[in-house]
């Protein structure tokens, strides 16, 4: 069995000196930390030390020696050796201290063979939950620029975020502060410019290269902030955190599952009753009417009505098409008149949940309609709470708030179910987490009894959904089916957006202040 679970960190020294030998790798130098070897430079032009003999000296604030035994073996005898290493700072250098005797512990400890022959690998708490295909197409996805910037550009989250931080300087200078998922390093950037003493910026994927440089380019804070290359639930830190940034949330805020990171991040790093921003999240839910979308969803399946396909009937598969369709959650900005009923909302105390908590959430619904009409599902958003010492931000995603890169999600059921003004609608949403980094959701929408013998409470129709919410369906520039004449449409459609347009216009960024 080979020892690949290992993790492999990098750091960036100032420069290191070969004191046996002439000639070193050209500042400023990468340290690797392997599961083989610890690693200075590059492949063609490098050091390398071996992880059993191997031994770290500090010879001074930002000095520190490295040392190795003479060994032989079968191929070579190898000679001692030493190097010098000069950090630019003392934090970088307790950072690549701690990450040294971590990558020990791993490699000796946790990795050597055991007297069975078999030999242990360090599995973290990820590893563990996350099929490896998911986490790689994950991490992947995030270590390419064009992805970071679709959410810097998102200026109603990175406004947003930029905000919560300069205007609560007081929670950060001087502070020390841990960026969970630092991704392009924004958010340190962020934490620096508001005075923070110093931010170690956690990043799992390729993106921590390209962080590294964009806090390079920026001299005036690069002094202050450490990238660390991997996991918030592996690496190691020189020290406690008073405050954590992050931006972990997924559609529906839970997709992705990255807050559970955010939450492991709280247990391994943050002093007590230390601070996070964002502190708190809510899941809002309300029952939607959108005739338009229903019928959109299926007639999708139509195709599969089709009994002459090339001389092949296809109908054996349309009931199974027609599932598929309405399990996926529908991704889009939808115009909050569709909402039949008042939303309620279910809360996530990012600074006292449990990550298990995580893991299954159960969200009983009971709503009053207000019009009578076809309820078509559930739609939900989410927003978040910067709980700062002088603002308190509200980061918002709800329908008629401006637009951000999460817009809205929508479950919609096969079977709509009717209602009058007045009537109670009860059920339930049940998300479980699974290992794709996403969540089944089971969802359960009953009309009650209404008008004489109500009393009894008895349920007059019910409808359920099982929905995948790693497959969404996003509608945004998807052309949709309309019933009606082409000219009716274009009218409705025109009224429509105006009145959404008009609604974004006139609350400006005053909603992101105020929760729905
Ligand atoms: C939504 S992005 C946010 C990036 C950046 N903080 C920002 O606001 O622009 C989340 C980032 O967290 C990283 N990430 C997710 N899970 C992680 C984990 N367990 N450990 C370290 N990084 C993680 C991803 O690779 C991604 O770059």
């Amino acid at each position: 069995m080979e020892n690949n679970k290992l993790k492999e960190q990098e750091f960036l020294v100032a420069s290191i000196s070969q004191l046996s030998i002439s000639g070193c790798p050209s500042p400023p130098v990468v340290a690797r930390f392997r599961p083989e070897s610890l690693q200075f430079g590059s492949e063609s032009d490098s050091v390398q030390f071996d992880p059993h003999s191997c031994q770290l000296f500090k010879l001074g604030s930002f000095q520190s020696l490295c040392t190795s035994e003479a060994s032989e073996t079968n191929k070579e005898k190898k000679y001692s050796m030493a190097v010098t290493i000069q950090f630019r700072n003392e934090e970088e250098s307790s950072a690549f201290h701690c990450a040294f005797e971590q990558w020990k512990k791993d490699v000796v400890v946790q990795g050597s063979s055991l007297p069975n022959g078999i030999v242990s690998s360090s599995i973290s708490k990820f590893d563990d939950k996350i099929e490896a295909s998911s986490a790689k197409m994950y991490f992947h996805y995030y270590g390419q620029l064009l992805h970071q910037q679709n959410m810097m550009q998102d200026y109603v989250r990175t406004g947003s975020y930029y905000a919560a931080v300069l205007e609560n300087r007081i929670d950060f200078t001087g502070r020390v502060v841990v960026d969970v998922g630092a991704g392009s390093g924004i958010l340190s950037l962020f934490a620096a410019q508001a005075g923070a003493k110093h931010v170690y910026a956690v990043e799992a994927s390729e993106m921590a290269d390209y962080a590294r440089k964009l806090i390079a380019g920026n001299p005036i804070l690069s002094q202050r902030i450490t990238v660390i290359k991997g996991k918030v639930e592996d690496v190691e830190l020189p020290e406690k955190a008073d405050i954590l940034i992050s931006e972990p949330m997924g559609t529906l805020l839970v997709n992705e599952r990255m807050l559970e990171s955010y939450i492991i991040a709280r247990e391994r790093f943050l002093v007590p009753s230390g601070k996070m921003f964002p502190t708190i999240g809510r899941i809002h839910m309300a029952p939607f009417s959108d005739e338009y979308l229903y019928i959109e969803i299926a007639n999708k399946a139509l195709f599969w009505q089709q009994q002459n396909y090339y001389g092949v009937n296809l109908t054996p598969l349309h009931g199974t098409a027609f599932q598929g369709y309405f399990s996926q959650p529908v991704v889009d900005a939808f115009d909050p008149r569709l909402l039949v009923a008042p939303a309620i909302s279910h809360v996530i105390d990012f600074t006292t949940t449990k990550e298990e908590d995580l893991y299954e959430i159960d969200v009983p619904l009971k709503f009053v309609s207000s019009v009578g009409t076809r309820i078509h599902g559930l739609a939900c958003w989410f927003d978040v709470l910067f709980n700062g010492s002088t603002v308190q931000r509200w980061l918002t995603t709800a329908p008629g708030a401006p637009t951000t890169h999460w817009y809205q999600l929508r479950c919609v059921l096969e079977q709509p179910i009717y209602v009058m003004p007045g009537q109670e609608i009860t059920g339930r949403l049940h998300m479980v987490a699974h290992k794709a980094q996403s969540y089944t959701l089971n969802l359960t929408l009953s009309a009650k009894m209404w008008g004489p013998g109500a009393e009894q409470g008895g349920i007059l129709q019910t409808s359920s959904g099982k929905l995948d919410l790693k497959e969404p369906y996003y509608r945004m520039s998807q052309p949709q089916a309309y019933p009606m004449s082409q000219d009716q449409q274009t009218n409705q459609l025109l009224q429509t957006q105006d009145s959404h347009i008009q609604a974004q216009d006139e609350e400006g960024l005053d909603l992101l202040q105020q929760p729905l």
